[in-house]
């Protein structure tokens, strides 16, 4: 017989069960609606929920490709993301790059000025650059300075676009020389300029493997940057007055006066910029400017006034303010050129599903010299993302084939995301008349425009893969400008989300 203990102790036991096993309908019941709402959501929530332990703390992201590719593009759009103000402290060092890239369009004119047209068709003749340097063959780079060089002595008629620029008469191409020459006299203290910038950037180190002439920076150079001009301030006026100067610097944007020097003298840039004889030549493309060059030249009045300093993750909008119209200015940081020497690492800690998890970030130095030093970041890598330039129009090096060559090596290592770049600069090629199968013969006689391209390419790197993926990977395609900050920060955030996923996966635990 039942005791009156033993009666309620069954009831209780009996509702207990009753109670867990209607929490586990309710709770399958939620399962199966979020499953059908986001499938990928379900996973992680259910790994989180059961499993708290074995979360992901840390995730390792190696980003790779050829030099010049966009990889520490990438890098700033991961930053601008994750660690918006650490980016809004390194503004003022931006300065530097920004201007060492202007410089480039002496360079450029030196060059060129030189070179004569490859193919009696203007419209697709590109004019070689020269290697500076030590000749590194993936970064194309100018080796004299018009500042130093002889162009307008060498070789004026060169410099003379015979119809774009207007100057048919021989005297009249006489005076556009003479002005240029006049130019580059009045440009002659940048030249000293010029390399204090690029010293200053490299920290005066010189290592050989990097091109560019060796001018490069490495992890953390942001804050020497700054430190270095502050110090320079410092030794120069050791007074009380300068102490205050200091301290009144340090609370405001550093001033670096090599900057400044050079700011002032940016007026004599603008003016050749703006000469019509260096017009002309652009429009017959017969001088081939670096995009990020052509990008801050065409900035040049903003770029060169007294109180600039480089903008930061802005989408192009106009701003409607009070009546007045506000152009906020292009991202300038994103445009910046400077190439990646050995491996930098940055770290992000990346929201996923309400969980913090501290992602590494490796951004490595693409020239060929510098592959050597990836290795050591493979084993233990969750993912990489390839970056992969659609189209360079650079005769000593077929950049696609330099890609695909460098893909299929690191297809059978590890694990890889791939993101083909520069769509933006393919279309406005594409709409120029640029030919693809003048630059990849295999292209053959499909179809010129931007889609075709884009899936040929496309096909290309899947075969590779397919052929080389001893690892059985999972590869994603992504086609995007990583300077068009809202397309690749979606991006980002599906690279977030398929990386976790296929941790989970391969963790075995959906
Ligand atoms: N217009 C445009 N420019 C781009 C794009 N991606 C990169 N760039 C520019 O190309 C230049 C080179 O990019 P980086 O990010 O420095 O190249 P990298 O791969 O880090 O090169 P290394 O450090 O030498 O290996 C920069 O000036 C970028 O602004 C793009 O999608 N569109
Ligand atoms: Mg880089």
């Amino acid at each position: 017989m039942e005791t009156e203990a033993e009666r309620t102790s069954r009831l209780y036991a009996e509702a207990e069960a009753k109670r867990i096993s209607e929490q586990i309908d309710d709770d399958l019941r939620e399962e199966r609606e979020r499953l059908k709402k986001k499938k990928g959501d379900v996973k992680v929530n259910a790994l989180y929920n059961y499993a708290p332990h074995i979360l992901i703390l840390r995730c390792k992201l190696l980003l790779l490709g050829q030099a010049e590719s966009g990889k520490s593009t990438l890098q700033k759009q991961f930053q601008l993301m994750y660690k918006p103000t650490s980016m809004d402290q390194e503004r003022a060092s931006w300065t530097a790059v920004i201007y060492f890239n202007v410089l480039r369009l002496d360079d450029t004119l030196d060059e060129d000025a030189e070179a004569q047209p490859t193919s009696a068709d203007d419209s697709q003749s590109i004019i070689p650059k020269k290697a500076r340097g030590n000749g590194i063959a993936d970064q194309p780079s100018p080796s004299t300075s018009l500042l130093t060089g002889s162009i307008i002595q060498g070789s004026p008629s060169s410099l003379m676009p015979s119809e774009a620029g207007g100057f048919h008469s021989h005297s009249m191409k006489e005076g556009g020389a003479l002005q240029i020459a006049n130019l580059r006299r009045r440009l002659s203290p940048l030249v000293a300029a010029d390399a204090q910038l690029a010293e200053r950037l490299s920290g005066g180190i010189s290592v050989s493997g990097s091109g560019e002439g060796g001018v490069f920076v490495r992890s953390g150079w942001q804050a020497r940057t700054i430190e270095n001009a502050l110090g320079r301030i410092k030794q120069k006026r050791p007074s009380v007055e300068s102490e205050k100067k200091t301290r009144e610097i340090e609370t405001q944007e550093p001033q670096d006066p090599l900057v400044q020097d050079v700011r002032r003298m940016l007026e004599h840039i603008r003016e050749l910029w703006h000469h019509p004889t260096v017009k002309g030549l652009i429009a017959k493309r017969k001088l081939k400017l670096d995009e990020w060059s052509e990008f801050f030249l065409k900035n040049i009045t903003r770029v060169a006034s007294p109180d600039y300093v480089p903008s930061i993750g802005k989408v192009v909008i106009l701003a409607v303010y009070r009546a007045h119209i506000h152009l906020i200015p292009p991202d300038d940081i994103l445009h910046t050129r400077i190439q990646t020497m050995g491996v930098a690492e940055h770290i992000f800690d990346v929201n996923i599903h309400g969980k913090s998890v501290t992602w590494h970030l490796f951004d490595v130095g693409g020239a060929q010299g510098q592959r050597h030093s990836w290795v050591p970041y493979f084993d233990d890598a969750n993912a990489i993302i390839f970056v992969a330039p659609y189209l360079e129009e650079d005769p000593r090096t077929n950049k696609i084939d330099d890609s695909l060559q460098l893909f299929t090596q690191i297809c059978s290592n590890a694990a890889e995301k791939r993101s083909l770049d520069k769509t933006d600069l393919l279309k406005a090629k594409l709409d120029t008349g640029l030919k693809v199968r003048k630059y990849i013969t295999s292209f053959g006689d499909r179809s010129n425009d931007y889609e075709t391209v884009v899936q040929y390419f496309r096909a290309h790197f899947l075969q590779v893969h397919r052929r080389n993926n001893e690892n059985c990977r999972v590869l994603y395609t992504h086609f995007t400008s990583v300077v068009d900050t809202k397309a690749t920060q979606r991006i980002i955030g599906n690279v977030r989300d398929s990386i976790f996923r296929g941790y989970l996966q391969s963790a075995a635990l959906v």
